[in-house]
């Protein structure tokens, strides 16, 4: 099972996660989120094993090229209402793989159909109104299967995002994700600390 840690803020959290089992690391880039960072902190944090993921909502392509050559990118995630079209212009401009940010919602089979053509991966997170991502709410994990199973039959990669915390983990993997998404889980009032990721960690090498 793949891990993505969310919303690395600064050098501690970098060091963090560095020394964590994580495979992608994902950077907050629209300002609106109190994870924001900038393309030029994370330019700092360039040499690891890790594959780093730019978080982006209903951003400029001009913006998203400078930031992905800045920040040394190895995806970009769409996590606003991009539609297929932009993603495929950000496929085109950057090179880089694309995900697309789907909430979990009555269209989302639907959605991920309309956008395979355009993407390498799914991120399907809790719909909260007014909120793009990162809210720590987790949606109704029976539907996980379908997902899997529609991104599996689309050849796609597909997270589960969405309130994932060491308390609720060992329930989620019941539900057999292909990969985790994590943000607000592993943060103790917004610091990610490292408590929380071994917690989490130890869970799922147990099921493993
Ligand atoms: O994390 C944010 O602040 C954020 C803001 C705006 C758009 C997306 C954002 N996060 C995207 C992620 O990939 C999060 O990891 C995902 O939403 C899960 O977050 P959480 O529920 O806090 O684990």
């Amino acid at each position: 099972m793949k891990i993505k840690y969310c919303g690395v803020k600064n050098d501690r959290e970098w060091k963090l996660v560095t020394e964590s089992m994580c495979d992608y690391v994902g950077f907050i880039f629209t300002s609106k989120s109190k994870r924001y960072v900038s393309p030029e902190d994370v330019e700092k944090w360039a040499v690891s094993s890790k594959k780093r993921v730019g978080v982006f909502v209903n951003e400029q392509l001009s913006i998203i090229e400078k930031v992905v050559k800045k920040a040394k990118l190895d995806v970009v995630q769409c996590h606003g209402e991009e539609t297929k079209e932009d993603l495929f212009r950000i496929k085109e401009a950057t090179g880089k793989e694309i995900w697309k940010a789907l909430p979990h919602d009555r269209d989302t089979e639907e959605n991920m159909i309309l956008y395979s053509e355009a993407v390498d991966g799914f991120v399907i997170d809790a719909k909260v109104k007014g909120s793009f991502g990162g809210t720590g709410t987790t949606f109704d994990w029976s539907a996980i299967p379908k997902y899997t199973n529609k991104a599996e039959d689309l050849q796609k990669l597909c997270f589960i995002a969405g309130g994932i915390r060491p308390g609720n983990i060992e329930d989620l993997l019941t539900y057999s994700p292909q990969a985790v998404d994590i943000s607000s889980g592993i943060e103790e009032n917004g610091k990610k600390t490292k408590t929380l990721m071994r917690e989490l960690e130890r869970k799922m090498q147990n099921e493993i």
